[in-house]
């Protein structure tokens, strides 16, 4: 018998808080209601941490330095470095090595979390959790577990199209169980997965398609970046097939051929990996038993204080309809329990949220892209653009060039939207989405002194 399970005999199984599910969201949540003085607890069937954690954004970032630094030693090649690799051949990475590297990285995470949920005293339970009613779970080997309020962060799983041959092809989850580049591998979707994961492995020495039913990259980004990244994707040898709907995947010996609608048939490919987007874990947990309201798409509804519409039943993260990233459902966590047990204001604001995508160069923005601020904002919009080669680039005469872009509104030119397309727009994006959040004009980035040489000068001295 383990601690956790003696103290649930011991005592009566009654807390103020029952977290459901221990990822970005459902640990934040805990913790935070922990430190108020809350009884929690926490149920989590697989590896703390959840998606983000172990699926998710820390193994990509992982696999995303590597092939920055693929990149990096074939420029340092170029410019003089002698790399024992011949000029023609990318720098090979060794996964295995690297897969140690990343795996002690997480595990440290789960250590770490480990100790923190035992110093906050929260009771985990490693298992799934079935609602019997708004105030009672069970837990899978039958314990009954009762609190005065629920928290659902259940998160959400990849999902394959429902197409022949479908079990043909992986997930990004598989991707992570990967212990080599493929030689060849086609990516069907155009999302954030789908342009991370191609970036990777292109820059690992895959030969990588992407196989997409519209007509561009990355809807809800700015539609000129996503087409510069595409013209970098296609320079550094990523195929990219838009308007390339697929029908069915086919066994050809062990590698895949795509069909498409048209009844065309692709290469045969190593791998096919799908990135066609994630799907709410709202089923088989009890959640029709205490009429918990659901969208089409089987995410919980909440309204804006992430209150269901169950009594006691609050819902965050990936299994809501919020941005599915791991900053919102954190902070809508630690919001909820700020006012629940804190008895302090607050809500996570929807609007404005940055997000980058890991791509090479990244691709980050904050606030409305063009198209929506025209639409909110009628024709009374100034764009401004900055495009350049960062200095790197352009000591290795590589073509990879920078675009940069504010979206200002009205006679004070308000800043509404920034975009930035280019190395370090990861790093770059955060401080600017203070300011813009703090509602600066573009005299405010004019009036800012340029920090020189760099990338970011670029956005205050933009005209
Ligand atoms: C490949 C990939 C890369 C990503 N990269 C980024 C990134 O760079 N930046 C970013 O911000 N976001 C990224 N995301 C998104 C991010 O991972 C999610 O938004 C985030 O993990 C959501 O947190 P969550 O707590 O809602 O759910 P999750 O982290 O998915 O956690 C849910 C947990 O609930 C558990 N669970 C499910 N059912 C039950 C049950 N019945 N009982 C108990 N427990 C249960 C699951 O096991 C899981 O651990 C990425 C996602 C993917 C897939
Ligand atoms: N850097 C980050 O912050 C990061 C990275 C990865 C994932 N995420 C989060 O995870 C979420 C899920 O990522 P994702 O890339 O799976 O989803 P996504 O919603 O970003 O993209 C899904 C893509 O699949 C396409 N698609 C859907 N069904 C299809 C089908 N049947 N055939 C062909 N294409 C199809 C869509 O058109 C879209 O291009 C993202 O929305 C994002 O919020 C964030």
């Amino acid at each position: 018998m383990n601690a956790d399970e003696a103290q649930l005999k011991s005592e009566p199984a009654h807390f103020d808080l029952i977290v459901i599910g221990g990822g970005s969201g459902g640990l934040a949540g805990a913790f935070r209601a922990a430190e108020y003085g809350a009884r929690v607890a926490l149920l989590e069937p697989h590896l703390l941490g959840g998606t983000c954690v172990n699926v998710g954004c820390v193994p990509k970032k992982a696999m995303w330095l590597a092939a920055d630094i693929a990149g990096k030693l074939r420029m340092a090649q170029s410019l003089g470095f002698a790399i024992d690799s011949p000029p023609n051949k990318p720098c090979e990475l060794d996964w295995p090595t690297f897969i140690v590297h990343r795996q002690r990285y997480i595990a440290n995470i789960h250590d770490s979390y480990r100790r923190r949920l035992d110093a906050a005293g929260i009771v985990v339970q490693p298992m799934r959790a079935h609602l019997i009613d708004a105030n009672t779970i069970e837990c899978e080997n039958g314990v009954r577990l009762r609190a005065q309020r629920l928290l659902i962060a259940t998160g959400g799983h990849a999902v394959k199209p429902s197409i022949p041959g479908a079990e043909l092809g992986e997930t990004s989850d598989d991707f992570f169980n990967w212990c080599a580049a493929p030689k060849r591998v086609a990516i069907v979707g155009a999302g954030y997965i789908a342009v991370e994961l191609a970036g990777v492995l292109q820059a690992l020495g895959s030969r990588v398609e992407v196989f997409a039913r519209g007509q561009r990259f990355l809807q809800g980004f700015d539609e000129e970046l996503t087409r510069q990244l595409a013209d970098d994707y296609t320079q550094s040898g990523v195929h990219l097939h838009f308007g390339h709907a697929i029908a069915a995947l086919e066994a050809d010996g062990a590698r895949v051929r795509l069909r498409a609608i048209d009844g065309s048939l692709s290469d045969a490919f190593d791998k096919v990996l799908f990135a066609t987007g994630r799907r709410p874990n709202t089923a088989n947990i009890g959640l029709e038993r205490v009429g918990l309201a659901l969208d089409p798409n089987g995410h919980i509804l909440v309204d804006e204080l992430h209150a269901t519409n169950v009594a006691g039943v609050n819902a965050i993260g990936d299994v809501t309809t919020d941005l599915p990233l791991t900053p919102v459902a954190i902070a809508a966590a630690r919001r909820l329990m700020d006012r629940v047990y804190g008895q302090r204001e607050g809500r996570l604001d929807p609007n404005d949220i940055p997000t980058v995508v890991f791509s090479h160069p990244p691709i980050g923005k904050v606030g409305l892209t063009q198209d929506e601020a025209r639409a909110r904002h009628g024709d009374n919009l100034h764009i401004y653009r900055a495009g350049f080669r960062p200095m790197l680039y352009a000591l290795a005469e590589s073509p990879q060039r920078s675009l940069f872009k504010l979206i200002c509104v009205g006679e004070e030119r308000r800043v509404v939207g920034i975009h930035l397309l280019g190395d370090a727009a990861d790093e770059m994006l955060q401080g600017f989405a203070v300011a813009l959040k703090r509602g600066i004009t573009l005299d405010d980035l004019r009036d800012t002194v340029a920090i020189h040489p760099t990338s970011a000068e670029e956005v205050v001295l933009m005209r």
